[in-house]
């Protein structure tokens, strides 16, 4: 487990002059699950969208599998699954379709990705729904979809960035324990999210971005011995100075109520 799988040297992104990733330097090995944590616009999603040779233009390095991205051989990307943030699905196609469309492009043969999806959707009691259209579909479902879409291929690099919206607490418990399941097979998690008490629980390892720097990072355990905070989310406030959530509260129900009840 300890083979490096991705290395970010000094990575530095800019959009129209205006700085988004400043330096990052970042080695995870095999088996990991990082939890890529920050405060909105830190940077997070460029991080992930960068690695995933969506977005070109930026400074330093980013190594995968001990390959330089950048070096014009996209086979990388058959080893690495991702799950974005807003996806672009495909809604007038049915599910299988789609899944045998995604399955397809990774390189697996019709038959095997529309048979492997099938039962991964068994999985999530969504089979009744395997020929129905996407845009028929709840919010959780597409999500379930999603996170199949970036499996189908078996990738030994596993991206995320807010795989839980809209997933009920039973699915999300499955995703959870899926993860860890993963990682005890080799497999490498890159978890970015909000939900502060899932990251603490899935996470063996905390990376903290503020303004597109690196800000904390290790366990959780770690991190709260430096901070004395007893939460993943009391460490988030103290290591991103933000002390002003009841004062921001109340200014928000002044400014609301500050007229009377509406006539
Ligand atoms: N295509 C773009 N053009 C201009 N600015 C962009 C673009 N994409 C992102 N940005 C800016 O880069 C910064 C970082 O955005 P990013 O989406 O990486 O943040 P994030 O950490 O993922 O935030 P969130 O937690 O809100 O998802 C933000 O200030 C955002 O406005």
């Amino acid at each position: 487990m300890n083979e490096k799988v991705l290395s970010l040297n000094d990575l530095t992104m800019s959009y129209s002059g205006k700085t988004v990733l400043n330096g990052i330097n970042l080695d995870v090995y095999r088996g990991q699950i990082i939890g890529y944590i920050g405060p909105n616009g830190a940077g997070k999603s460029t991080t992930l969208k960068i690695i995933l040779g969506l977005i070109e233009g930026y400074g330093g390095t980013v190594e995968i599998l001990g390959k330089n991205i950048a070096s014009n051989n996209d086979s990388y990307k058959q080893k690495i699954g991702y799950v974005p943030e807003n996806a672009e699905i495909y809604d007038t196609l049915t599910a299988a379709e789609y899944l045998t469309f995604i399955g397809e492009l990774y390189g697996l043969e019709r038959q095997k990705a529309e048979d492997k999806a099938l039962r991964l959707l068994q999985q999530f009691d969504m089979e009744e729904v395997f020929h129905a259209r996407i845009s028929s579909f709840s919010k959780g479902m597409r999500q379930k979809v999603l996170i199949i879409s970036s499996l189908l291929h078996n990738p030994d690099i596993i991206f995320l960035d807010e795989p839980l919206s809209g997933l009920d607490a039973n699915s999300v418990m499955v995703i959870k324990d899926m993860l860890e399941d993963l990682a005890n097979q080799g497999k490498t998690i890159f978890y970015s999210s909000h939900i502060m008490d899932v990251v603490e629980k899935i996470s063996n390892r905390i990376v903290l971005l503020v303004n597109g720097k690196i800000a904390a990072d290790g366990s959780f355990d770690e991190l709260k011995a430096q901070s004395h905070e007893g939460s993943l989310e009391g460490i988030f406030n103290q290591l991103t100075g933000f002390d002003v959530h009841k004062v921001t509260a109340e200014n928000i129900v002044s400014i609301v109520t500050e007229d009377g009840p509406h006539e």
